[in-house]
């Protein structure tokens, strides 16, 4: 009895939808605007009403919305945006939405920090609302829509977005990551979502493990960061995970930095793409609040460099930028003992995601200095608080560039940023202004650089940990200028090398092989080798760990030894249909000196002479001051407390007690090594004399028992006994010096010093006093 009624009440359902369609259907003819009528003036939609796509006829009517509400989106959309506290459109939403609700493929570039997630987040939960309604879609039809993102965090902070803005829906989403140990669980889960959002090597890993993994019936497809995504360290993977996909989809790809390759977007098959690029008319590159300096810092210095801002900005918000893990490892390190006064963090690929993930929200929340690789520059949101980008690291490219300034200064906040550039790297400079990048380049002010390499030498003395670390951080940078692309910019034959290695505080400076080779001609690594070989070979720059699958792998098998934590978390959460939340995702010792470099640092000066050093890395006259900024000459920090001046100072202290270091230890190194040798010499020439006793010893048994032979008499026995007695004693107490004492205390010369009348003459003696 029961079963027919609850199909009754099933059908009844299905009409009240299908009269909500017709509603909204009829509500869009009844509203279709006159040709030059202010779509400002449409009313809202109906309440409840299921919108999702809208086709061509429409589309124009949406081209000049500006606020969310004017948007043909469903109630529970709005209510999702109004409570995220998102009313009015930004640029790149304006322009995407509409094309995006009528199913056409976008390309989308905007600046950094300008609403781009926004632009996809919603068109990907209208259409997957829309699907729901009409043609009731379930856990049983898969998977409808995927948003791929470069890193984990982006990927998390993507879901946190769609949460927020589709809290008052019924579809499912999954948060899909490398680095989580549960995967057996997620596999149980998988096939019910509607939506995932995702890192390129953990999809694939449920394409090729779970079963039933099903995303033939995918409608949306999003790449966040598309151009990392198409760029060669995620290649492999995209074009797996692509021949999975139906061709017959939606594309939807945003970034900062978009790309154009034909050969990438042929790549993923798109259909007359629109690409709305909002700010390519604009003079600039990057977002208009965003104050970007740039200062010239000799390497050996730019720890130092880096030490003194910290120190003089203990109120802010600082993202520090370095190449590799291992920088970030010890700059973190060293400055932690160091206790700068501020809190320190770090973030890289090689942490467990756990961990990443709380530094991430950690820093989001409070006043901090966090060293990061290029792990944390694309998309990141930071609370929209960050008040420094300290890049202490050329970056690779101007691309890498623009990401990691747009970690500040986003959407309508201001924020600053400082460009740390060696001489030899000014090249980029001249990059970034092609680019439109509207950097200004400053001076630095000696006055105030606080010098730590002498803090540093200190510290490894005292951490030998420390000191391997430096090693390590010392020899992955070396290795990752040598593996950059742009020669111009980058070239590891300019490097100060042992200046670089005294500033990180390391007795001597490390052996490089390759560096070695090189200059005598013979490159380990081709210049020629593709990025991608490079990155196959080892996980430098520009592509953060995370990024690449190998780089997930090794993160999680460190992880899988990690036992008992399941991989729903509170922050994966499935939507579930009613409403309720479902948890859901080279060392080689020092001994050599490559190259000997002429020191810049005159360690013969007077201590506390101040020494000041032009953008070339020369010296200046005395006293200079590089405080102004090149193009009207006021200071900087009159006009500006915030703005960064550099600083350098009195250098010679410091070098000065670190080279006494270093003079001190090869001192005693050389020391311990002469003991060495002098030792052992002398086990070998010990070795050498008893052999040559042994030798001896044998002859003059002979000789004795010949003598024995001729001798007559009935104790022979008794005198060969004696005989060899004294034998043995004249033999034992061998000196040093080739002297032989004798029981008796007189000296004898050994066998090696007397003639062999002398030893007839001895042995004569001998017979003689026996017979007394
Ligand atoms: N319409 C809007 N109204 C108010 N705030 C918005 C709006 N759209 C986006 N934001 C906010 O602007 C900030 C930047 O947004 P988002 O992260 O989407 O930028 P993005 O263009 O994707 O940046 P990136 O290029 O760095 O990835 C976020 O804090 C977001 O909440």
């Amino acid at each position: 009895m029961k079963k027919p009624k609850s199909k009754s009440l099933r059908i009844q359902k299905r009409l009240s939808e299908v009269q909500e369609i017709q509603l909204l259907e009829s509500w869009l003819e009844s509203n279709k605007p006159d040709s030059g009528s202010n779509p400002l003036a449409l009313p809202p939609l109906p309440s409840g009403a299921p919108v999702g796509r809208i086709d061509d006829n429409t589309f124009s009517r949406y081209a000049g919305c500006k606020k969310f509400d004017q948007m043909p989106l469903s109630k529970k959309t709005k209510d999702g945006l109004k409570g995220s506290k998102f009313s009015k459109m930004t640029d790149i939403q304006k322009a995407s939405l509409p094309h995006a609700l009528c199913g056409r493929d976008i390309l989308g570039a905007a600046k950094t920090g300008s609403g781009k997630t926004l632009a996809f987040v919603i068109p990907v939960s209208a259409y997957i609302l829309e699907k729901l309604y009409k043609i009731r879609w379930g856990p049983e039809d898969g998977v409808g829509s995927i948003i791929i993102s470069p890193t984990r965090e982006l990927a998390s902070q993507l879901f946190d977005v769609l949460k927020s803005v589709g809290k008052h829906h019924g579809f499912s989403a999954g948060l899909l990551i490398g680095g989580r140990k549960d995967v057996d669980t997620e596999k149980e889960h998988v096939n019910d979502l509607n939506i995932l959002v995702c890192t390129p090597g953990r999809l694939l890993q449920h394409m090729d493990e779970t079963p039933n993994f099903d995303c033939s019936q995918l409608q949306v497809l999003v790449l966040d960061e598309a151009d990392r995504i198409l760029d060669v360290g995620f290649k492999k993977a995209l074009n797996a995970i692509i021949s999975q996909l139906p061709k017959q989809r939606q594309t939807l790809l945003f970034s900062a930095t978009q790309t154009k390759s034909v050969q990438d977007l042929a790549r993923l098959s798109l259909k007359d793409p629109e690409y709305l690029s909002v700010h390519e008319e604009a003079v600039t590159a990057t977002p208009n609040r965003l104050h970007q300096t740039a200062v010239v810092v000799p390497l050996d210095q730019k720890l130092d460099m880096l030490w003194s801002f910290i120190k003089a900005h203990l109120n802010s918000r600082i993202l520090v930028f370095l190449s590799s893990c291992k920088q970030v490892k010890f700059a973190f390190e060293a400055f932690k003992k160091l206790r700068p006064g501020i809190p320190l963090k770090c973030l890289h690929g090689r942490m467990k995601q756990e961990r990443r993930m709380g530094i991430y929200s950690q820093f989001c929340e409070s006043r901090s200095v966090l060293f990061s690789t290029d792990v944390a520059s694309r998309g990141l949101d930071f609370n929209r608080a960050v008040d420094w980008v300290v890049q202490v690291d050329c970056p690779e490219d101007v691309k890498a560039y623009i990401h990691r300034v747009g970690r500040t200064a986003r959407y309508l906040s201001a924020g600053r940023s400082v460009l740390f550039l060696a001489p030899s790297e000014i090249k980029m400079l001249e990059k970034l202004q092609e680019e439109k990048v509207p950097i200004q380049f400053i001076k630095a002010n000696t006055k105030r650089l606080q010098p730590v390499s002498g803090l540093l030498a200190a510290l490894l003395v005292k951490h030998t940990d420390l000191q391997s670390l430096a090693q390590r951080a010392f020899i992955t940078y070396v290795r990752s200028i040598h593996k950059q692309r742009d020669k111009e910019v980058f070239d590891v034959m300019k490097l100060p090398i042992e200046e670089f290695s005294a500033s990180m505080g390391l007795p001597m400076t490390p052996k490089i092989r390759f560096l070695n080779q090189k200059m005598k001609g013979n490159t380990i690594y081709e210049e020629s080798n593709s990025l991608e070989e490079v990155a196959a070979k080892e996980n430098l720059l520009g592509i953060p760990e995370t990024m690449t699958s190998a780089g997930e792998l090794k993160d999680e098998e460190e992880e899988d030894e990690e036992v008992g934590k399941g991989f729903l978390t509170s922050k994966d959460i499935l939507l579930v249909e009613d409403g309720k939340e479902t948890d859901a995702a080279d060392l080689v010792p020092a001994t050599r000196v490559l190259k000997k470099k002429k020191l810049k640092i005159n360690v013969h000066r007077p201590v506390g002479t101040r020494v000041v050093f032009d953008e070339e890395g020369n010296t200046l006259p005395p006293l200079a001051t590089l405080a102004d900024t090149s193009s009207n000459g006021s200071s900087q920090l009159d006009k500006d407390k915030g703005a960064f001046y550099i600083l350098i100072l009195l250098y010679d202290a410091a070098s000065f007690a670190v080279n006494r270091r270093y003079a001190e230890l090869r001192e005693e190194m050389k020391l311990r090594d002469k003991e060495d040798k002098l030792l052992d010499r002398q086990r070998r020439k010990e070795k050498r004399i008893k052999e040559k006793m042994k030798v001896k010893r044998g002859r003059r048994e002979e000789e004795d028992e010949e003598a024995e032979d001729d001798l007559s008499g009935s104790d022979t026995e008794a005198n060969g006994v004696r005989l060899n007695k004294k034998s043995k004693i004249y033999f034992e107490c061998d000196t040093d010096d080739g002297e032989r004492k004798v029981d008796n205390g007189k000296t004898a010369f050994s066998a090696d010093s007397i003639t062999l009348a002398e030893q007839e003459e001895l042995a004569l003696k001998l017979l003689s006093s026996m017979d007394k």
